[in-house]
């Protein structure tokens, strides 16, 4: 059953065409390994990247973005120093946030930080189940959403989305995008373009998290291996459209 009434094929369609009418601008304070791939991910999607982590440029570059991503892959001072300046603008403005907990599981100070921006309530909490466990103590995606009080999408090689009350599995996707370093960080600053354009955080998520698997399956069927799917999956991005998405989309 679709936990998530209002969500189908037509309607990831109609957000992905809302995005590319709309064009957001998302700003990405992200890890270095992931930076590069995250901004071509984002135009080929249709939105526009920014990057820059330099704390005095931030809230310059965050008051005028969409949307915002918080990943914290490379935890540096500089990026510790930006973290809380752009949220602080980002509160301000009402705009829309994802935190992307990377490697909690492996740091404790990591995952105290991010317990405290879980505070700042993010609109979207991505992680994979690993970092769920860390953040949680194990429990499903639905029970840690009423838990950490956070709307979250979990990824893997089934996705969920929850946000406590209603919950939605996407089944789209290919192996071949956990054999490329820093595809779901990438998938963070997706989410947050649709957050940009769909005020319903759930929906946005789904719509999403199904753009990306439906774009990482077209990929993965043509790819000899993670060196050939990284292009066909740009290409496959953005060459999406509401056909393919009708064609393709497995959730409920
Ligand atoms: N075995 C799989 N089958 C289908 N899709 C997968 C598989 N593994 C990962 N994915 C997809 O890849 C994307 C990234 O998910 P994953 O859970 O690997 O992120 P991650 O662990 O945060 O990755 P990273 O930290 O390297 O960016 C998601 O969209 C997910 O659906
Ligand atoms: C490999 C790696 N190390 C820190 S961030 C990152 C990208 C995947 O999360
Ligand atoms: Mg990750």
């Amino acid at each position: 059953m679709n936990g998530a009434p209002g969500f189908d094929a037509a309607f990831a369609a109609t957000a992905l065409d809302r995005l590319r009418a709309r064009v957001p601008r998302v700003h990405c304070l992200t890890n270095a390994v992931a930076q590069s791939f995250t901004a071509n991910v984002l135009l080929a999607l249709g939105a526009i990247p920014s990057m820059t982590i330099a704390p005095e440029e931030v809230p310059a570059f965050t008051a005028g973005a969409d949307a915002l991503l918080v990943n914290l892959g490379t935890l540096d001072d500089t990026r510790r120093r930006a973290i809380p300046l752009a949220l602080d603008v980002a509160a301000a403005a009402g705009k829309p946030w994802v935190l992307d907990p990377v490697f909690v599981d492996r740091s404790p100070v990591r995952c105290d930080l991010a317990r405290d921006l879980l505070a700042r309530s993010p609109t979207l909490l991505r992680v994979n189940a690993a970092e769920l466990a860390a953040l949680t103590g194990g429990r499903e995606a639905r029970a840690a959403g009423r838990v950490l009080a956070a709307r979250i999408a979990l990824t893997g090689a089934v996705d969920e989305v929850s946000d406590g009350r209603r919950s939605l599995r996407l089944d789209n996707g290919h192996p071949l995008m956990g054999k490329v370093t820093a595809t779901g960080c990438a998938g963070g600053a997706v989410l947050a373009a649709f957050l940009a354009v769909e005020p319903d955080p759930l929906l946005a998520a789904a719509a999403g998290l199904a753009v990306f698997g439906i774009a990482g399956e077209i990929a993965g069927a043509q790819a000899r291996g993670p060196g050939s799917f990284v292009p066909a999956f740009l290409d496959a991005l953005h060459a999406l459209d509401a056909e393919i998405i009708a064609a393709r989309l497995r959730a409920g």
